[in-house]
């Protein structure tokens, strides 16, 4: 049987508990699957909510949780982080990290994971579909129908094939939309940052301004960052061509929604099709209040781009099965935040997970415990990244007791557990 042991923070308590002690709380809907894979890997003890929880009930709920699972609603904040004493990792349901403090998560030892692949193909098809209607106009002539009216013209109404993409952001989503919409026949131009391998006859731009002048269709792709934030706004959207179309379903902060909201208003731009905003409802009771509310040209999503059955349920195996291999063997693959270790099994071997600050001096006082008490290691495993130090044992479980005692005790530890 998997045991785990946490401290929080030196000289805290040590708590052993067994499988069925771990505590997973699981928010926002993830997708059953999720539950299933922590159920056939041993766990029980697991709450799945549908929404997300106001600021207090999560840090009250967050007190006592071994695993969390969000998705892009649940802001944990530095705030939040320090009611978790016993978290020992975030699974983001989701790609973006940004409602995360990923640095005050890695202080207090909480590895993050999240699904980075899963969900890019709903995303790119939504937005091929979305680059459709907005170029022929639908949005509008979709409104007008239901007012009784009837749009027949060809005015203002183009194919796609022929036509420019621009991209902001050529990663994961970017790319796939940049093939697909290829297929389809659009020139693909594509601004980014770091440097990027083109796809098919994709082409590099290098500046933002010059992509939003060449574009028929922009569409954005890039995380929230310092960087992205407000990225888009009245000076980029007038470089654009008045037929012209914006998309975004990357994140809220990126468009200056005010002046969006007024450039279609003065038909500066065809039309838009927003999934994300700076200011998103809590949950389907909430009311979403936005300055687009009310413009027949833009087609307004609830921050849908990834919500598919198909992303959903791939995503609640990925993360689930993150977290299961994080607390049974101490795998921290493709953690975003934490140092990287691919770990083997450990059969016959008890082992034992140190993180610490990334300081001088605590991996000599680590080893100092097992020469001092003449404790041989199987196997050792250590990794560093920025300020935070993982190091992995594997030694006879005769010893893992006294060792795990004496590991809680180094100056600098963050956490450590002994799983067996
Ligand atoms: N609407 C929705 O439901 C969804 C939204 N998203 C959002 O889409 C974002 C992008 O997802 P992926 O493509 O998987 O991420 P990714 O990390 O694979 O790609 C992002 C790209 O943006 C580039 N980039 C970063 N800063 C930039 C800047 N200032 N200017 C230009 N390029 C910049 C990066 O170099 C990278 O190539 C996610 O971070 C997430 O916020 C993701 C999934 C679903
Ligand atoms: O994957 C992402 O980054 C998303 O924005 C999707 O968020 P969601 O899981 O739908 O809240």
């Amino acid at each position: 049987m998997d045991k785990a042991t946490t401290t929080p923070t030196p000289p805290g308590p040590r708590t052993s508990i067994d499988k069925h002690k771990i505590r997973f709380l699981l928010l926002e809907g993830i997708h059953p699957s999720a539950v299933a894979v922590l159920r056939a890997a041993g766990y029980s003890q697991i709450e799945s909510l549908p929404g997300a929880l106001p600021d207090d009930q999560l840090k009250a709920r967050i007190a006592d949780a071994h695993f969390v699972g969000i998705r892009s609603r649940t802001q944990l904040t530095a705030e939040v982080l320090s009611h978790a004493q016993r978290l020992a990792a975030v699974g983001c349901f989701c790609i973006g990290t940004n409602q995360v403090d990923l640095s005050a998560a890695r202080e207090r030892g909480i590895a993050v994971f999240n699904a980075p692949f899963s969900n890019t193909r709903s995303v790119a098809e939504l937005v091929l579909a979305e680059a459709i209607l907005l170029m022929r106009g639908i949005p509008e002539k979709n409104a007008v129908a239901h007012r009784g009216g009837w749009l027949k013209s060809a005015s203002n109404s183009f194919e796609i094939r022929g036509k420019t993409l621009g991209i902001v952001g050529y990663g994961a989503i970017g790319t796939q939309l940049s093939v697909l919409a290829e297929a389809l026949g659009m020139q693909v131009v594509f601004f980014d940052v770091a440097t990027k391998l083109p796809l098919g006859n994709a082409r590099a731009l290098t500046s933002l301004d010059e992509l939003m002048a060449t574009a028929d269709v922009v569409s954005l792709h890039v995380p929230e960052t310092p960087a992205t934030q407000w990225m888009i706004g009245a000076a980029q959207l007038a470089r654009m061509k008045p037929s012209a179309v914006l998309i975004n379903a990357s994140r809220g902060t990126v468009v200056q929604v005010d002046a969006l909201a007024s450039a279609l208003r003065n038909q500066a731009l065809l039309g838009a099709a927003i999934d994300v905003f700076p200011e998103e409802p809590h949950s389907n009771k909430d009311t979403f209040e936005s300055p687009l509310r009310g413009l027949d040209n833009v087609i307004l999503t609830p921050h849908i781009g990834g919500s598919t059955l198909e992303a959903q349920e791939n995503i609640g195996i990925e993360v689930a099965e993150k977290l299961v291999k994080y607390s049974d063997n101490g795998t921290t693959t493709s953690a975003v935040n934490f140092p990287e270790v691919a770990l083997p099994a450990h059969a016959g071997k008890h082992r034992l997970l140190h993180i610490h600050r990334n300081v001088p001096g605590v991996l000599s006082s680590i080893n100092r415990i097992f020469s001092d008490h003449q404790i041989n290691i199987a196997a050792q495993y250590l990794q560093t990244r920025e300020d935070v130090g993982y190091v992995v044992m594997d030694i006879d479980a005769a010893h893992s007791e006294l060792a795990l005692a004496e590991l809680a005790r180094v100056p600098g530890t963050l956490r450590s557990r002994v799983l067996f």
